[in-house]
């Protein structure tokens, strides 16, 4: 096989997850701005997430929300989703928006409210297991905003407590990925702040806790690559949530602010082995101004661009420009593939796929988007943010 048909070929197995929450209503504390025709339950968003899977080909699980995607009967929304061309993805809890939470949630010194939260936990599991899904997420907004306020140590038991009690109930083929973020909503400590302080939890739990790495989720400045490498190395790196950021948490699409960051990541998860189903690939976006199937279905084809640039790298002479010293020469061979134009590749892919070459163009042909505004009327939009 040429080299152009394996990266072909490689382009094809893409799969990007696109999350639930991203086509409900979502904003900022200043403001969440509606929009007409957003879902108003999870059946109408994995109608839109089917839209993107049409038209991408790339996207093929949809990542839900507990409880913002609660309904009475899991097995029967999976059966709906797969009778629209999609499965159900990652589980993701949400101990982040209860009053008890205030102090924490899986590390409040309160332990009533640490089972509390455990236990909705253990109820996300029960739900993998009538949705099918592999991956339980978890990101605790947990931490503390004034020196003194908490004991930073014990907060770090509380976790590992709570931790090890839901990794004893995961099931056959079923993971736990433990999510980082330096800071937000808490403002002083954040009690899994960082790529070190989850790696060494998922260590001591086992093979089936994983890190996840949030693009948006590191202090400015921070190599995200070098993260990524080093996981990946350490067989630790269980997915992604892509968006991208000029600031903090922005949750903007990925690839918007930086795709220069967005290909050396995608290079180091080629050049590890990560270009596989072990690595979950999953937006976590917001699209408070921009129209939301059509910002994911650009957030897709960003995450596909930066993968075809990743894929393209001439590996050979890169190794022996780096073996040789040659800075420049081997600086050179990754800046000709991110500056190779991958748009003709991937339009040719998506014909080979039997897909229109524009996803965009064929969405906006479609008329979904005018469909959705004059059937969802009524009732109460999803979204969160505010
Ligand atoms: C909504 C919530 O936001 C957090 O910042 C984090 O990124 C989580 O992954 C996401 O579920
Ligand atoms: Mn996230
Ligand atoms: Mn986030």
């Amino acid at each position: 096989m040429t080299e152009l048909a394996a990266v072909k070929a490689a382009l094809k197995t893409q799969a990007v997850e696109t999350p639930s929450w991203a086509y409900g209503n979502s904003g900022t504390r200043f403001k969440v701005f509606a929009q007409a025709g957003v879902p108003r339950t999870p059946r109408e968003k994995l109608a839109d997430a089917a839209k993107v899977h049409e038209y991408t080909g790339v996207a093929p699980t949809v990542a839900l929300h507990i409880p913002w995607d609660t309904v009475d009967d899991y097995a029967a929304l999976a059966k709906y989703a797969e009778d629209r061309g999609v499965k159900l993805g990652a589980i993701n809890s949400n101990t982040f928006q209860d009053d008890d939470y205030k102090l924490g949630s899986i590390c409040h010194p309160s332990a009533a409210v640490r089972r509390k939260a455990v236990d909705h936990l253990l109820e996300c599991v029960d739900i993998m297991d009538a949705t099918g899904s592999r991956d339980l997420k978890l990101w605790f907004a947990d931490g503390t905003n004034y020196p003194g306020q908490d004991d930073v140590r014990e907060r770090q038991d509380r976790l590992a407590e709570g931790l090890a009690e839901v990794y004893e109930r995961l099931g056959e083929g079923q993971r736990m990925l433990l999510e980082y973020k330096f800071f937000e909503p808490a403002f002083y400590t954040t009690d899994v702040p960082d790529w070190g302080t989850a790696y060494a939890h998922c260590l001591k739990l086992g093979p089936k806790a994983q890190v996840v790495v949030d693009t948006g989720h590191h202090a400015p400045g921070t190599n995200i690559e070098f993260i990524v490498a080093t996981l990946l190395r350490e067989g630790k790196l269980g997915g992604f949530d892509f968006n991208s950021r000029f600031y903090a948490d922005d949750d903007l699409m990925v690839g918007a602010a930086d795709p220069f960051q967005l290909f050396r990541i995608m290079y180091e998860v080629v050049r590890g082995g990560g270009f596989t189903p072990e690595v979950a690939f999953m937006l976590d976006q917001c699209h408070n101004i921009e129209a939301k199937i059509p910002a994911i279905i650009r957030s897709v084809m960003n995450v596909q661009e930066a993968t075809a640039k990743a894929l393209l790298v001439d590996r050979e002479a890169l190794r022996s420009a780096q073996v040789a010293g040659d800075v420049l020469g081997a600086n050179a061979v990754l800046m000709d593939a991110y500056n190779t134009d991958v748009r003709p590749l991937l339009r040719e892919v998506r014909e080979e796929m039997g897909l229109d070459p524009d996803p965009m163009a064929a969405y906006a042909a479609s008329g979904w988007a005018a469909k959705v505004v004059e059937e969802r009327v009524g009732g109460q939009q999803a979204g969160w943010g505010a």
